[in-house]
C-alpha cells in the first residue's frame, strides 16, 4: 500500500521503516529538514537497536523522507505521528496535530480516491473527532464520506522499539467507519497479534489507560518498596512473589527511582487534567504522580545518611538516560537527582553509555567521563540511576572510588555492599 507517515521522530520513523520493510511504499513527512537529510542518507536521528540496519535496507527504495507535503495525494493511508507534548498545566498540546491534519487536508484537495487518515500520536479521547476530522474536512474541502478516519495507538517502548512494533501484544484500531478500519487492518496484514476494533474515542482512551496502568504498577511497587526499606525486606523478592499470580503478572513491578521518559509522566498528567475538566477528582492517578515525584528525593536522603553533607564531595553518577538502551533523557529521573546535588554544592561526575550528548543540553557544566571507571575515579559516593546491563560487569571499577558508598536507584548491580533506595 502507499503510506504517508507524518512526523519522523521515535514513533514516526520506527513505524515507517517497519512498514517499508513489510513491502509497503512509505513516504515520511518531517518538518525538520535536518532529520529529513539524515533519514535520506540512511542515518537515524535517534538511537534504536536495529533501526539503522532496516533504514539503510529500505531508504531510497520503498522509503523516502521529505519536509513538505508534496506527492502524497495518492497515498491510501496516512499515519500522524507528531508530538503531543504537555502544556504548562499538563494537558496535551494538540498544536502539531492540528497543523499536520490541516496540511494533509490541503494536500488532498484534488484527490478523488478514498483515503484514510489515522492518528497514531497519543491524544486525549475525543481529539480525532474534535480536532483532526474538522481540520482535514475544512482544509481539503472534501466530503466526510470521501475520507475515513482512524485512531491506531502505538505501544512500543523506546530502546526496544523495532521489536515491540513488529511484535505487538495487540493492535488497536478505532475508526469512524468499517471501511476505514479495514484499510488500516490491511496495512497490518501479516501481523499475528489480535486486532481490537472499536470507536475512535475508545482507541484514544485505551492508550491513556494502558500507560496510566503501567505507571500505576510502578508507583505501587515504589510505595511497597519504601515500606520494605523501613522493614528490612527486599521488595524485589516481594514483587517476584506477587508477580507469579497471573492476575498481577511480573512486569512493571521494578521499584526504584520511578518512571521517567517522554510518555508516562505526560500521559498520566494529561489524563488527570482531562478528568478534572470533566469535574472528577482522579485520586488514584494523582497518587501515581505524587509517589513518582518523591522517589528521586529518596536517593539524595539515603546518600546524605551515608556521607553527610554532599557539599564539595565528588559524586559519580552512573546512568543518565530515562531507561537503558536509549539516548533519551526526557524527564529522566537523573535530572532531579543531579539538580539536587548541584543545589547542595556537590561535584558531579557522570557517565552514560549513550546519553551524555543529550544530557549536556540540560547540564553543559557538570563533568562527563567516557567510561564508568573514569567517572568513579576518586569519588566519595556513586549513584546508579539507569538500569544499563553493562553496569553488571564493572565490579572492579568500583575499586577506583575514594570511599565505597554505592547506592542504586535501579536494581542492576550484584556486588557486595550496594544499597538500594527502596530495597
Ligand atoms: N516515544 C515513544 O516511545 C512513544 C510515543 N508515543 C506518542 O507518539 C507521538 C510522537 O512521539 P515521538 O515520536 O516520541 O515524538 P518526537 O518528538 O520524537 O517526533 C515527532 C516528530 O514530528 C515532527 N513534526 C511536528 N509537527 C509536524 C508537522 N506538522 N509535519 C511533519 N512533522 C512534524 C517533529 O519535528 C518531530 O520530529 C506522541 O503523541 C507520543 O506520546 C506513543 C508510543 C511510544
Ligand atoms: O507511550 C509511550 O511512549 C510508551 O511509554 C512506555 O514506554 P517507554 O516510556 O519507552 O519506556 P518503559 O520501558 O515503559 O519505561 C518507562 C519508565 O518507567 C521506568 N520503569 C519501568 C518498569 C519498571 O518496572 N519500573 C520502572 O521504574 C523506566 O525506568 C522508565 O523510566 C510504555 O511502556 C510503552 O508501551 C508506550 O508505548
Amino acid at each position: 500500500m502507499e503510506i504517508t507517515v507524518v512526523g519522523g521522530g521515535y514513533v514516526g520513523l520506527v513505524t515507517s521503516v517497519c512498514f517499508a520493510d513489510m513491502g509497503h511504499r512509505v513516504r515520511i513527512i518531517e518538518i525538520d529538514p535536518q532529520k529529513v537529510e539524515l533519514i535520506n542518507k540512511g542515518i537515524p536521528p535517534i538511537y534504536e537497536d536495529n533501526l539503522e540496519e532496516i533504514l539503510k535496507k529500505n531508504i531510497g527504495k520503498n522509503l523516502t523522507a521529505q519536509s513538505d507535503y508534496q506527492f502524497i495525494e495518492k497515498s491510501d493511508v496516512f499515519f500522524i505521528c507528531v508530538g503531543t507534548p504537555p502544556q504548562e498545566d499538563g494537558s496535551a498540546n494538540l498544536r502539531y496535530l492540528s497543523q499536520a491534519a490541516e496540511s494533509i487536508g490541503q494536500a488532498l484537495r484534488d484527490s478523488t480516491i478514498f483515503q484514510v487518515i489515522t492518528v497514531k500520536s497519543t491524544v486525549p479521547p475525543g481529539t480525532t473527532e474534535s480536532v483532526v476530522i474538522p481540520a482535514v474536512i475544512k482544509s481539503s474541502g472534501r466530503t466526510k464520506d470521501s475520507i475515513g478516519f482512524c485512531m491506531n495507538p502505538e505501544f512500543l517502548r523506546e530502546g526496544r522499539a523495532i521489536k515491540d512494533f513488529k511484535n505487538p501484544d495487540r493492535i488497536v484500531i478505532g475508526g469512524n467507519s468499517d471501511i476505514a478500519i479495514q484499510v488500516v487492518r490491511d496495512v497490518y496484514s501479516g501481523f499475528s497479534a489480535p486486532t481490537i476494533t472499536t470507536s475512535l474515542k475508545a482507541a484514544e482512551m485505551i492508550k491513556y489507560a494502558s500507560n496510566s496502568f503501567l505507571a500505576m504498577k510502578i508507583s505501587f511497587a515504589n510505595e511497597i518498596g519504601n515500606l520494605c526499606k523501613k522493614l528490612g525486606i527486599n521488595v524485589y523478592d516481594v514483587m517476584n512473589g506477587i508477580g507469579y499470580d497471573h492476575r498481577i503478572n511480573p512486569y512493571f513491578l521494578n521499584a526504584g527511582l520511578g518512571f521517567g521518559g517522554s510518555c508516562f509522566p505526560k500521559d498520566v498528567m494529561a489524563l488527570i487534567r482531562l478528568a478534572e475538566k470533566n469535574d472528577l477528582d482522579p485520586l488514584l492517578l494523582q497518587s501515581v504522580i505524587a509517589v513518582n515525584e518523591k522517589q528521586p528525593n529518596k536517593i539524595i536522603s539515603l546518600l546524605k545518611e551515608r556521607i553527610g553533607s554532599v557539599s564539595g564531595k565528588r559524586i559519580a553518577i552512573l546512568g543518565l538516560a530515562f531507561k537503558d538502551n536509549t539516548d533519551d533523557v526526557r524527564d529522566s529521573r537523573a535530572i532531579p537527582v543531579i539538580q539536587s546535588l548541584l543545589d547542595e554544592g556537590a561535584d558531579v561526575v557522570a557517565y552514560d553509555p549513550m546519553a551524555i550528548a543529550s544530557m549536556k543540553i540540560y547540564y553543559p557544566d557538570i563533568q562527563y567521563r567516557n567510561t564508568a571507571g573514569d567517572a568513579l575515579d576518586g569519588a566519595d559516593a556513586c549513584l546508579v540511576l539507569t538500569e544499563w546491563p553493562e553496569f553488571r560487569d564493572i565490579d572492579t571499577c568500583f575499586d577506583r572510588m575514594k570511599s565505597r558508598v554505592i547506592i542504586e536507584g535501579r536494581k542492576i548491580l550484584s556486588i557486595e555492599g550496594v544499597e538500594g533506595i527502596c530495597w
